[in-house]
């Protein structure tokens, strides 16, 4: 179920073939250009998400992986390549695309737990203030926030924090949530713990997921489906087309897991 990136099965083409993919990355190559330098931060990328997926970006530091969903939600022009949703081209930011960063301070601090998940609501899809309520309250219910609604952003843990940026990108409903390490901020309790609950709202919901993190465990436990990428510049090494069968055809999570190390981080023949 590790697959090359230059050897796709055959089999896998054709499910390719036959589930039209929601978003399409072809050959996308992108650079920052500074006042003395030029970097590629990712080199010919392609890759497909399909509706339900939970697609993870994993990589080494630096091999551009924040870059690429920064792509993916239109704040980013690729020098070389195109990225579609649904057939259309990205060429700026929507609300069918809504990020989710790693900084806890993505809230507003002067707005209420509510107020921070009806904002877009009111001002990007410009619904009625009875409207845009209700669907927030329910968002913040399914994160498990009923009790804080009425809460400012500064009484809150990191991890209640997350969940209101999630419940806020979760209620515009987008058409793929794009997650930019979530919860690396988070001690080891509390993101295994939004882990769980991230998948519990994936079961409720099925919603689409682009997930950038560096940590193997993470993006075996929430993913079906794993990108990796080389290090700088980014260009894909490998796809895990199907993470529980490659966990049970591996024997275990963790046997997937050193496979994954291995290529990404060890010469062919070494082990650390
Ligand atoms: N604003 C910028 N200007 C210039 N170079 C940048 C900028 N942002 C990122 N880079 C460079 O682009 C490359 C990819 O960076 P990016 O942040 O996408 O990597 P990453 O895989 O997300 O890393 P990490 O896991 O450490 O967050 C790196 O070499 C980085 O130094």
């Amino acid at each position: 179920m590790l697959q090359s990136a230059a050897t796709v099965s055959p089999a896998h083409q054709a499910i390719a073939q036959a589930a039209e993919p929601l978003l399409s990355v072809e050959k996308v190559t992108l650079r920052y250009k500074t006042p003395n330098l030029l970097v590629t931060a990712t080199e010919q990328v392609s890759f497909s998400v399909r509706k339900s997926d939970r697609f993870v970006l994993l990589g080494p530091s630096g091999c551009g992986k924040s870059t690429l969903l920064k792509a993916v939600g239109g704040y980013m022009k690729p020098v070389s390549g195109s990225i579609r949703i649904s057939g259309r081209t990205v060429t700026k930011p929507g609300p069918d695309r809504m990020m989710v960063f790693q900084e806890f301070d993505q809230l507003m601090p002067w707005k209420t737990v509510l107020e921070n998940v009806m904002f877009p609501l009111l001002v990007a899809r410009k619904l009625l203030p009875r409207e845009a309520e209700e669907i927030a309250r329910s968002y913040i219910d399914k994160v498990k926030l009923t009790r804080a609604v009425d809460s400012f952003p500064h009484t809150l843990s990191g991890g209640m924090k997350q969940r209101v940026a999630i419940a806020r990108g979760m209620a515009m409903q987008p058409d793929i949530l794009l997650m930019d390490e979530p919860f690396a901020a988070l001690d080891a309790l509390t993101r295994r713990q939004m882990q769980d609950e991230l998948l519990q709202l994936w079961d409720d919901t099925k919603f689409t997921v682009i997930f950038v993190t560096h940590s193997i465990a993470e993006a075996i436990k929430i993913s079906n489906r794993i990108l990796l990428l080389s290090p700088h510049p980014g260009r894909v090494k490998a796809e895990v087309v199907d993470v529980d069968k490659a966990s049970n055809e591996n024997g275990t999570a963790a046997a997937l897991e050193r496979d994954i190390h291995d290529l990404l981080f060890c010469e062919p023949g070494h082990r650390e």
